[in-house]
């Protein structure tokens, strides 16, 4: 898929932006620190899934001193074109509409726009708590599965429901029943999802790290379920049955996807705790752009890749080796320096300063 406009009144640092004159390659968004590339960015990725990567609120993402914002994307795909647009309310709900129409849930934004986005943030994804792990196997099924989102959010309120009778004085083991009763259905598809997706995403992200590294490192991913088999749900009904005298004792729901993890290993060690920084990058890159190659797959349409600061901590060789797995998706790069990437080929290169773009 292609962006072919973005629009912007009153988001971060931008008072009112028409950028039209993309292109269908390479975008690279150059300037001082603190211009609004990483906003640019920012913004065509909230209008893929309502979240800001730099886990802002919506009242950030306000213009200071405005009560609203408005972005908003047409886009074209193989078959058809469209439009997603978002209206933002500081103290209001916000607005939301696809074709004109507007939107009830995210789930139904889910899947319109594709993107991968990259950004330093992404290292907290190795480094930090599993819940981050899970939120991006999580965010990116459910852009190539849109139902998957409703299974998640059944799964969610479950768990929630179900961890407050767990803290009652008296637990009702009847009604125990019932939540384990639904976590296992919806807990089940939730599993098997992960599993398949991590079995691509493992095939895909070696493949790429192998490239990314000139085959000096091996990376290796895998997710590890509390249940497995042929029958998922009735073995997370046994398992949670045979738990439920320590989830009553503890005061907490254990078991289930909502707390398992994905492994991340580079050369066979736990990138977590062994992996420089650099080697850490590198491999969520690749995990990254796997995602992006398993959405393609599944959606026939090729992710647009938004890649924040990323040139800077790639020597020569890594950016050109990425350069060349991406070339065929729409990319935007920001970069504070010009020099190592002006010759991108096909690339269209905008200055962005104060909340502005020049050409
Ligand atoms: N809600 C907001 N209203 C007005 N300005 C904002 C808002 N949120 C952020 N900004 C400003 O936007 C500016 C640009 O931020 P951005 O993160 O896009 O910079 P950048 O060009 O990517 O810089 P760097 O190269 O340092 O990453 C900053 O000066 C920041 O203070």
């Amino acid at each position: 898929m292609i962006i072919e406009k973005l629009v912007l009144k009153d988001f971060r640092n931008f008072s009112s932006l028409v950028f039209d004159d993309l292109s269908p390659a390479v975008n690279l968004l150059v300037g001082e620190n603190a211009q609004g590339k990483t906003n640019l960015i920012e913004a065509v990725n909230y209008l893929s899934c309502l979240k800001s990567f730099r886990g802002a609120g919506e009242a950030q993402l306000i213009r200071e001193g405005k009560k609203s914002a408005y972005l908003a994307v047409s886009y074209r795909m193989a078959s058809h074109g469209g439009k997603v647009e978002a209206a933002l309310f500081s103290g209001e709900k916000r607005s939301v509409k696809v074709g004109g129409v507007p939107i009830r849930r995210v789930g139904e934004l889910m899947g319109v726009i594709n993107t991968v986005v990259f950004a330093p943030e992404d290292l907290k994804t190795v480094k930090e708590s599993p819940s981050l792990r899970r939120r991006l196997l999580d965010m990116e099924i459910s852009k190539i599965r849109p139902l998957y989102y409703a299974d998640l959010q059944r799964y969610a309120i479950c768990i929630k429901q179900k961890n407050r009778l767990l803290k009652e004085q008296r637990v009702d083991d009847a009604l125990l029943d019932t939540f384990n009763e639904t976590a296992a259905e919806a807990g089940a598809k939730i599993i098997r999802r992960r599993a398949k997706f991590v079995e691509m995403l493992a095939k895909e992200a070696a493949a790429i790290h192998a490239q990314l590294t000139d085959g000096g490192e091996r990376l290796e991913i895998s997710y590890k379920a509390c249940v497995e088999g042929e029958n998922l749900q009735e073995a997370l009904i046994h398992k949670l049955a045979e738990n439920r005298e320590r989830e009553k004792e503890l005061r907490v729901s254990l078991i289930g996807p909502h707390r398992e993890d994905l492994s991340i290993q580079v050369n066979g060690r736990d990138s977590k705790l062994y992996s420089s920084q650099g080697q850490q990058r590198t491999a969520m890159l690749s995990i990254k752009l796997a995602c992006a190659q398993i959405a393609w797959h599944s959606t026939g349409e090729r992710p647009v890749i938004l890649l924040d600061d990323v040139f800077s901590e790639l020597d020569i060789s890594r950016r050109e080796r990425l350069l060349s797995i991406i070339k065929k998706n729409q990319v935007f790069i920001t970069s504070t320096d010009i020099s190592g990437i002006k010759d991108v080929r096909g690339a269209k290169i905008f200055k962005v300063s104060g909340g502005q773009i020049f050409l």
